[in-house]
């Protein structure tokens, strides 16, 4: 069978007066895993995000990256196989730059972000042009505007892009269409959708959407108190219901 992408084994993080808000958790992520991830707030969502990408250090317990030890290795280093986008629009692009720089900019994961050296030709513009119009919101018509005057929607699809600009070994998308309005939100996914499967990309997506969390993705996971309490995929998933994961938000 193909090595995991990311393995997580016994990860457990404690904090202040022995709070384990990871207890031993195990997960394995597969080359072209796209995993919705489920659970009630505080569930531990959030802090196994920062475990994979580094933020957080594990008290307990190892993480793998295709099958080598990286649980000592900090998120800088890590940002050269890992891409995460946040729920907030301003994080993750330069407001004073237009989005044709920002799109230049991300051109080099892992290294240092400067645009020395780099320029915006007639050519890398075709180029984003193309990639901004599969995003469906007329970003496209937008290159020379600075990411700070986007709307929010626009702001976030090109965080997105960003993100996957160099295509990552892991995607982390943490509530990333959340603070968006429901029509924008809907808009966003569905494009998501599109770049995760057509780009064949590993993907772990936090939702509080249980239907998104249903039509996306060939994994469900639901977190509870620290761990995964439930973990199922292909026609397991597709039989799930609204109403059936439900019952693992248990406070
Ligand atoms: N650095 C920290 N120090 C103390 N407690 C923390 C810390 N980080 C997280 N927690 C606690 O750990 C638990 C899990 O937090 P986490 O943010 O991972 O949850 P979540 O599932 O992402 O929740 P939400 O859906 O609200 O974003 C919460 O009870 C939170 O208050």
């Amino acid at each position: 069978m193909t090595d995991p992408v990311i393995s997580l084994k016994n990860a457990t993080v404690t904090v202040g007066n022995q709070t384990e808000i990871l207890k031993g958790l195990n997960l394995d992520i597969y080359p072209g895993d796209f995993i919705t991830v489920l659970g009630t707030n505080g569930a531990g969502k959030s802090t196994l995000f920062n475990t994979i990408s580094g933020d957080l250090e594990l008290s307990a317990g190892s993480v793998f990256h295709q099958g080598k030890d990286i649980t000592k290795v900090p998120a800088v280093k890590r940002t050269s196989f890992i891409a995460r986008v946040f729920q907030d629009p301003k994080v993750g692009t330069a407001p004073r730059m237009t989005v044709a720089e920002n799109l230049l900019l991300a051109e080099k994961r892992g290294s240092k972000r400067t645009l020395r050296n780099r320029r915006l030709t007639a050519e890398k513009l075709d180029h984003y042009r193309e990639l901004t119009a599969k995003m469906g919101n007329n970003l496209e018509d937008r290159l020379q505007t600075a990411a700070g005057s986007l709307s929010g929607g626009q702001r976030q699809a090109l965080s997105f892009l960003m993100a996957i600009q160099v295509k990552p070994g892991l995607l982390l998308l943490d509530e990333h269409t959340a603070a968006l309005d429901p029509k924008t939100s809907a808009q966003l996914m569905d494009a998501t959708n599109h770049q995760v499967v057509d780009n064949h990309l590993t993907a772990l997506m936090i939702t509080h959407n249980l239907a998104d969390a249903l039509t996306y993705g060939n994994r469900l996971i639901v977190l509870n108190a620290g761990n995964v309490v439930l973990d199922v995929a292909g026609a397991d998933k597709d039989a799930l219901t609204e109403e059936n994961l439900l019952e693992y938000f248990v406070h």
